[in-house]
């Protein structure tokens, strides 16, 4: 049997909803071997992030080391990463090891308002990191500090998907978790030669932490096991929506999704 395995280089997060946590968990649930290069340890929970503790650049270089020598890996995501020095040299390891199937997340902000990304990183991420990407999945803010443009509307955001993919990456998804006013939820996917629209109903819910993280996860997954992008993303999408409609109602605040649905549905369409 042929093991696929995907590493993800991330934050940790105490509460298991987000970060390298939901990562390990949706690698896990898709039939992939999960492996964590971590570059900073968060306190949090569902009522926000009580402290943010960046690791040393080397303990994160080392991590990506013992796995490049040793296991090796089909697919590769970034969550956050903190600070410029972490980016490029995350970006200068995954060069080395020639590793592909790159899904960036560029993480910014934690939905309660904490800094996970450094204002001064933003230059590194797009010099270093987004130009070996095969797909970046930034949420309507996060694309619009990328690019530095306004998205209000959905021509704009077609217009930053381009502007990303120009940065060098081979494909762009901008999130519409963040589009709150349409009772809608649009993903936007931009190839560089097609836009894809991926939608669905808003689930009316304040249980959505890790949502980002969970989402481009699976699309690792997918990738690690040889799917293209186009299909990857279908898969990702049908994961979020269970997890997100299947609420677990942990906690006091932002409830984490629940990682379990997608293929809790799966095992009861299979009994009927
Ligand atoms: N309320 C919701 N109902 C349905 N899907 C959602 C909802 N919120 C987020 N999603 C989906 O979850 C994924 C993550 O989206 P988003 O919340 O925009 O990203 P982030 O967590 O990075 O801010 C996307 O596929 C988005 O469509
Ligand atoms: C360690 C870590 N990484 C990422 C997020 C973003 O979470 P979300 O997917 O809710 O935007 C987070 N809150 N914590």
């Amino acid at each position: 049997m042929k093991v696929y395995k995907a590493l993800t280089i991330a934050g940790s997060d105490s509460g298991g909803g987000a970060g390298i946590q939901a990562d390990l968990k949706t690698f896990q649930e898709l039939g992939v071997y999960g492996m964590s290069a971590i570059t900073a340890v968060t306190a949090q929970n569902t009522l926000g992030v009580q402290g943010v503790y960046p690791l040393p650049v080397d303990a994160v270089t080392t991590q990506m080391d013992s796995i490049g020598e040793d296991l090796g890996v089909d697919a590769v995501k970034t969550g956050m990463l903190f600070s410029s020095e972490i980016i490029s040299a995350v970006a200068r390891k995954i060069r080395h090891y020639q590793w592909t199937n790159l899904v960036v997340d560029p993480v910014m902000i934690a939905k309660g308002g904490a800094t996970l990304l450094e204002e001064e990183a933003l230059t590194a991420l797009v010099r270093d990191l987004i130009p070996l990407a095969a797909i970046v999945t930034p949420n309507i803010p996060e694309a619009a500090t990328i690019t530095r443009m306004t998205i209000e509307n959905l021509a704009q955001r077609e217009e930053a998907a381009k502007a990303i993919f120009q940065m060098g990456a081979q494909n762009v998804m901008i999130k519409g978790g963040h589009d709150e006013q349409s009772e809608r939820v649009v993903d936007l996917l931009y190839d560089g030669k097609q836009f894809y629209y991926l939608e669905g109903e808003r689930i009316n819910t304040r249980h959505t932490h890790g949502t980002g993280c969970t989402f481009a996860a699976a699309i690792t997954a997918e990738l690690a096991k040889g799917i293209p992008v186009a299909e990857a993303v279908k898969t990702a999408k049908s994961f979020i929506k269970a997890a997100i409609e299947d609420q677990l109602g942990i906690g006091s605040g932002h409830g984490p999704t629940n990682h379990w649905a997608y293929q809790n549905r799966r095992r009861g369409e299979m009994m009927q």
